[in-house]
């Protein structure tokens, strides 16, 4: 064979090896616009992330002795942010954010913030804090009734605390002990509380198992702050106000109903899921409002909710929440998108055991016309061919409209192809199943698998206040870091196609599409005017 025929051979090769992915079919290229700016732009991208693969990641500090792009999220963050790749990434018109759980969703600082807004959020903890207590005891958050008589302790570190009395949150934060650091030792102790730090992700509870033990009380902490409707208000707007901010133009959120109630305004713990449903749509609609009278319509097109319970309860408990889901759906026919079952899934209840309630709830929709289709999690576990893992199976036959995280899928060809068939998107969540140590960097990651097997994935950000990953910038940054195939194209292919593969109705998709096609080459001129001028 000559050099010549090898060369053409060995190009052959690698395109016929990548012609699965989308991002080198030509139905997915040429939605992207002119290939000519398409490819220059992306041409730029990859300059400054070969640059930066140099200057940035292959230097080592004393701080990060063992540096590479697409490192643990948590170490690197900082650097991460410094990065000129990082400024353009933020720019990226990133379609929709399709798995994020609601209550978790905003910075920690913010949360915290407005809820100390509130003179009726109180605090308590099981001991008194101390040097000792500090560590290891976890603050606890109510909102009370106006007239509640809080205890008579100044804060939750008086020598004389009695363990369990509630005090408001004011009173302990400003007078919480100088020798634990004052009001600003009381913000530590509580955001500690609510994020997952570099030290417990990878030495102190370096195992799946173990974060989760972790992970799972940090949403304890916050739902005190945050199930108050005055908080909750505040919240979502925050949550769909930095989204757009990070380019995000539409949500899917996965909010969470486990607790049927969450507390009113005077303080009484009857604020119903309908109302909960209400109020998220108000708040939608505001934020829809404000941003057309800017002038800024095309960088929102509004959000939807996934109606969540957690995977512990029982069949019968579950069959409350699936028919409270039911009736959500009448109500709110636009605003309710699907039902989804979350927790731990190598702990909780496999969807197998569900399955006679959850086919009830299948046939009773299809009865009543209604469409509340299943978007389940599945596959978040190392497992192959356990009681978890096999979870991917039931999701499919049970018609999941997605799959959350699918980190296990990899494993199951016959079900990657039925993905494929059934446009069945992968919701992926790189730093999510990083920081919960599925996986230890994002090049051992299976998402390059995915892709590459032709699979329709939505980067996702899971759970950012609890993560530090908020918006969707730092999960694509940390693909896009990792792989030499994919690129801007790539990032553009997946923002684009998240916005079809959501669960808006076809004309809002085709505006909503219409609306991204506008952003994506103001983009992509921006980048080529910067580096041509
Ligand atoms: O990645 C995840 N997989 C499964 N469950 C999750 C994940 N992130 C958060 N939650 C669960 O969702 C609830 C809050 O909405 C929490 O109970 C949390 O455990």
């Amino acid at each position: 064979m000559s050099l010549a025929s090898y060369q053409t051979a060995r190009q052959a090769l690698i395109t016929e090896d990548r012609s699965l992915r989308l991002d080198s079919q030509s139905q997915y290229l040429d939605a992207l616009g002119p290939t000519e700016s398409v490819q220059k732009a992306d041409g730029i991208i990859r300059k400054i992330r070969a640059t930066e693969a140099e200057s940035v990641w292959s230097k080592e500090t004393e701080r990060i002795p063992h540096i590479f792009p697409g490192m643990e999220f948590l170490t690197a963050k900082e650097t991460i942010q410094s990065t000129e790749l990082f400024k353009w990434v933020r720019k990226l018109p990133k379609g929709a954010l399709l798995h994020a759980h609601m209550d978790a969703t905003c910075d920690a600082e913010f949360l915290l913030r407005t809820a100390s807004e509130e003179p009726q959020m109180h605090v308590r903890a099981s001991v008194q804090i101390n040097r000792e207590t500090v560590g290891s005891t976890m603050p606890e958050f109510q909102a009370m009734p106006i007239d509640f008589q809080a205890s008579p302790y100044r804060s939750v570190t008086n020598p004389d605390y009695e363990g369990g009395a509630w005090i408001t949150i004011n009173s302990a934060r400003d007078n919480f002990s100088p020798e634990l650091g004052g009001a600003e030792g009381f913000d530590d102790w509580v955001l500690a509380a609510m994020r997952i730090d570099p030290e417990e992700a990878y030495v102190k509870y370096n195992t799946s198992k173990k974060i989760w033990t972790k992970f799972g009380s940090t949403f304890v902490v916050a739902r005190g702050l945050l199930e108050f409707e005055p908080v909750l208000r505040k919240y979502v707007r925050q949550f769909l106000l930095t989204s757009i901010e990070d380019g995000i133009s539409y949500v899917e959120m996965r909010t969470n109903f486990f607790n049927k109630t969450v507390i009113r305004s005077d303080g009484s713990d009857n604020f119903s899921s309908a109302e909960r449903v209400r109020l998220i749509g108000e708040v939608i609609e505001e934020v829809r409002g404000e941003m057309n009278s800017q002038g800024r319509g095309d960088e929102f097109v509004g959000a939807k909710i996934i109606n969540i319970t957690i995977r512990f309860i029982s069949s019968e408990e579950l069959e409350w929440y699936l028919d409270d889901c039911f009736s959500l759906k009448q109500q709110f026919p636009d605003l309710i998108a699907g039902f989804d079952l979350v927790g731990q899934e190598d702990t909780g209840v496999p969807l197998l055991e569900y399955l006679p309630k959850l086919l009830e709830f299948q046939n009773r929709c299809q009865e009543a016309g209604l469409s509340i289709p299943f978007i389940f999690h599945a596959g978040e576990t190392l497992g192959d061919g356990d009681r978890v893992d096999n979870n991917l199976y039931d999701a499919i036959l049970l018609g999941t409209r997605r799959i959350g995280h699918g980190f296990s899928l990899v494993k199951h060809p016959h079900l990657m192809k039925l993905c494929r068939e059934r446009k069945i998107a992968i919701e992926v969540c790189p730093i999510s199943n990083e920081i919960l140590r599925l996986t230890s960097s994002m090049p051992a990651h299976p998402l390059p698998i995915m892709l590459n097997h032709g699979l329709t994935v939505a980067l996702s950000s899971d759970d950012p206040a609890v993560f530090g990953n908020l918006g969707l910038s730092f999960d694509y940054f940390q693909v896009l870091v990792s792989s030499e195939v994919t690129g801007l194209t790539t990032l553009g292919v997946l923002a684009r196609e998240s916005l079809l593969i959501s669960e808006l109705e076809d004309k809002q998709k085709e505006k909503a599409v219409a609306k991204w096609d506008r952003r994506w080459q103001a983009f992509l001129k921006e980048i080529i005017q910067t580096f041509e001028s």
